[in-house]
């Protein structure tokens, strides 16, 4: 489908079916909104999916992996190279998240929207838009094209997902260099300066943190992307990562499935995604809350509350995946747990 044709379709969520689960919750047996957020999170889920009965059987996890052209200004701590060697491991099972999926059951789909070099791997998706970015303190990262492209996968991925009976897909990324892609795009789009909304990502030095302000800064300067326009920040200071995840966003409310957010680099991409689409926040979950600086910004921004605040800072959706269990859980009370009628009418019943 394409970007325009995704914006088009998108509307709010069902509100009167989620008022309908609100109800269901508060028949249940226990005490009146106890399970908080979790229930909120089931009850948005019947408005999202426009059912009560909530089902969240099937489970993905869509890893977009590309290169960020930022690393040559020395902004992480390790090569490049690494995104296409974890992004082949995504394949294998041996990541972090694969580990944390088969617990949560929920399959990973790695997709290649544009790893610098070539990938193989049995499941990869091959979905390379280019060869990695450019560096953005020197122009614009992305062309438009590559971004519309970007976008397009992201949500083709969810219109296949959907088909293929997922019900709830979790979103994360592999890319080198994309904390630095995120900051520069969370400053633009909260107007806040470099320097509050960069961290040290993946575990980088003091003196490299230093160095990662500065190219956030000189991008912004370089590009002058517009605040107001979403599409002219992803494209001059994001990423093909970012913008597959955005596309996701996107797709996910297009094909009114729930999509879950994980950490900073996840929570821009979403707020790009809602720039672009106000209505898309209803599709949207949030996770947790990253240790990156401008993590509970953003989700303050998207108006979602967090589950877990864990200081996670790992990424490949790991913190995505950690919420659905606790979601799994909120299901089975809201599914089968027993209501005040029957529990008070149940002393009544004559006995056999
Ligand atoms: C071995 C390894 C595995 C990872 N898995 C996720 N990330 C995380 O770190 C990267 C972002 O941090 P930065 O902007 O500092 O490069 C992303 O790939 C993110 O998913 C990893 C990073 C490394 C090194
Ligand atoms: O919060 C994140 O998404 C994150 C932070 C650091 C490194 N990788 C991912």
């Amino acid at each position: 489908m394409t970007l325009e044709e995704t914006l088009r379709r998108i509307v709010p969520a069902d509100r009167s079916i989620e008022e309908e689960a609100w109800r269901r919750w508060d028949s249940i047996a226990k005490p009146l909104r106890g399970l908080g957020l979790l229930e909120e999170a089931v009850a948005r889920i019947a408005g999202m999916t426009r059912t009560v009965e909530v089902d969240l059987s099937r489970r993905a996890v869509a890893v977009f992996c590309a290169d960020n052209g930022v690393v040559e200004e020395g902004v992480t701590q390790t090569g490049q190279e690494v995104t296409a060697v974890v992004t082949e491991n995504l394949s294998k099972g041996d990541t972090s998240v694969c580990k944390m999926a088969r617990v949560a059951h929920a399959d990973v789909f790695p997709v290649d929207i544009g790893v610098k070099c070539a990938v193989t791997g049995e499941n990869i998706l091959p979905r390379k838009v280019a060869h990695g970015t450019r560096n953005m303190t020197k122009g614009p990262a992305m062309t438009r094209e590559e971004t519309v492209k970007a976008l397009e996968v992201g949500i083709d991925l969810m219109q296949d997902l959907k088909q293929q009976g997922y019900r709830i897909v979790a979103t994360g990324e592999m890319g080198i260099g994309n904390t630095t892609t995120s900051s520069a795009v969370a400053s633009v789009l909260l107007g806040l300066p470099p320097e509050e909304v960069t961290g040290r990502g993946a575990g980088l030095s003091s003196e490299g943190l230093a160095r990662k302000r500065l190219a956030v800064r000189r991008a912004i300067a370089c590009n002058a992307p517009d605040p107001s326009d979403a599409f002219d920040v992803l494209q001059k200071v994001g990423g093909l990562d970012l913008a597959g995840m955005a596309g996701a966003f996107l797709g996910g409310a297009a094909m009114q499935m729930p999509v879950v957010i994980d950490g900073f680099i996840s929570a821009v991409a979403a707020l790009l995604a809602a720039r672009m689409c106000p209505a898309a926040v209803d599709y949207m979950l949030a996770s947790h809350v990253s240790g990156e600086p401008a993590a509970r910004l953003l989700l303050q921004e998207l108006g979602l509350k967090p589950f877990l605040t864990a200081n996670m800072t790992l990424g490949e959706g790991t913190g995505a995946v950690a919420a659905l269990p606790l979601l799994d859980m909120a299901c089975a009370v809201y599914g089968t747990m027993r209501t005040f009628e029957q529990i008070s009418i149940e002393p009544y019943q004559p006995l056999h």
